[in-house]
């Protein structure tokens, strides 16, 4: 398990914002956290990751401390074996994406390269230099950068939000092969419902700074009552219709479909309990 107990102030001008957060992560696993945008997501994972410093805290893996404020200890960032993709990619601009990927380990794992090439769609851009890149493109490079360096952990802020919705699906399907694959721990910011639920094994919900749930994503849907998903509608029977939700099939009640009318193979919204 990875355990933290953090406290950081963060002051500009006359306003302040305080992350103030006790909460566990699985190992071998991936984790998500999710809040509204201001809740903290990226300066908790900045924390975690030692790129920014806590006033005061903890934070073990397996009892082993990464930092403790009380005992001054703190294992230097290289001897944590994190790899991350941060909201800016971080990409070296006067390298060729191949060049960007090569940099990022020696003796680069070749088949794991032309796995993650081929899976990204990177063929095409390999010649290219970042900033002839488009957002979305930037991002599948400094995603398949992270990976290449075969870490312990992926700490990934919003890795997906720029790339388009079929590929998205697409990459949300290999993070969670690669994951089971390579059993590294993943930490990553989403505020995407759809993406918990479909990849996440475990989720801190972050609020004002401070972790409000945390615990298997269904926690999500109990409570959530605003929000809907799409869904597609595969079966009507009587009152219960069967629903495939991202890649997960579910029974719901007709009172929780949005839409008055609809047939088999329609995408209805689904009001989540
Ligand atoms: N270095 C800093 N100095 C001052 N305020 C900061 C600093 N870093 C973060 N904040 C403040 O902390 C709050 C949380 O920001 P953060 O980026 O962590 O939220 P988030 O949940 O990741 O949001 P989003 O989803 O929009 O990226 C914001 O109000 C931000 O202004």
């Amino acid at each position: 398990m990875m355990y933290c107990r953090l406290k950081k102030t963060y002051r500009s001008g006359k306003r302040s914002f305080s992350i103030d957060v006790e909460a566990s992560f699985k190992l071998n696993a991936i984790n998500v956290l999710y809040g509204h945008s201001g809740a903290g997501k990226t300066s908790l994972l900045r924390l975690l990751s030692g790129l920014d410093t806590v006033d005061f805290g903890k934070i073990s893996v397996n009892n082993k401390n990464w930092l403790n404020t009380e005992t001054k200890s703190f294992l230097p960032i290289h001897e944590r074996e994190i790899a991350y993709v941060f909201q800016d990619y971080g990409l070296f601009p006067n390298m060729t994406v191949l060049e960007n990927l090569e940099f990022a380990k020696k003796n680069i794992n070749q088949t794991l390269l032309k796995e993650i090439v081929d899976v990204l769609e990177l063929e095409v851009l390999l010649a290219i230099k970042p900033n002839h890149l488009s957002g979305g493109q930037q991002q599948r490079v400094a995603l398949a950068r992270a990976i290449v360096q075969e870490p312990k952990f992926l700490f990934l802020d919003e890795p997906l939000t720029a790339i388009d919705e079929n590929l998205r699906g697409k990459l949300q399907s290999y993070l969670i092969a690669l994951q089971q694959k390579y059993g590294f721990t993943i930490v990553m910011v989403s505020h995407n419902l759809q993406e918990v639920l479909k990849i996440a094994t475990h989720v801190c919900v972050l609020h004002e700074g401070k972790i409000e749930k945390e615990g298997n994503p269904n926690i999500l849907l109990k409570e959530n009552t605003s929000n809907t998903l799409k869904g597609t509608v595969i079966a009507i029977k009587n009152n219960n219709i069967s629903v495939v939700i991202e890649t997960q099939q579910i029974v719901i009640q007709k009172d929780r479909v949005v839409q008055q009318e609809f047939v088999v193979g329609d995408l209805i919204d689904v009001e989540i309990q």
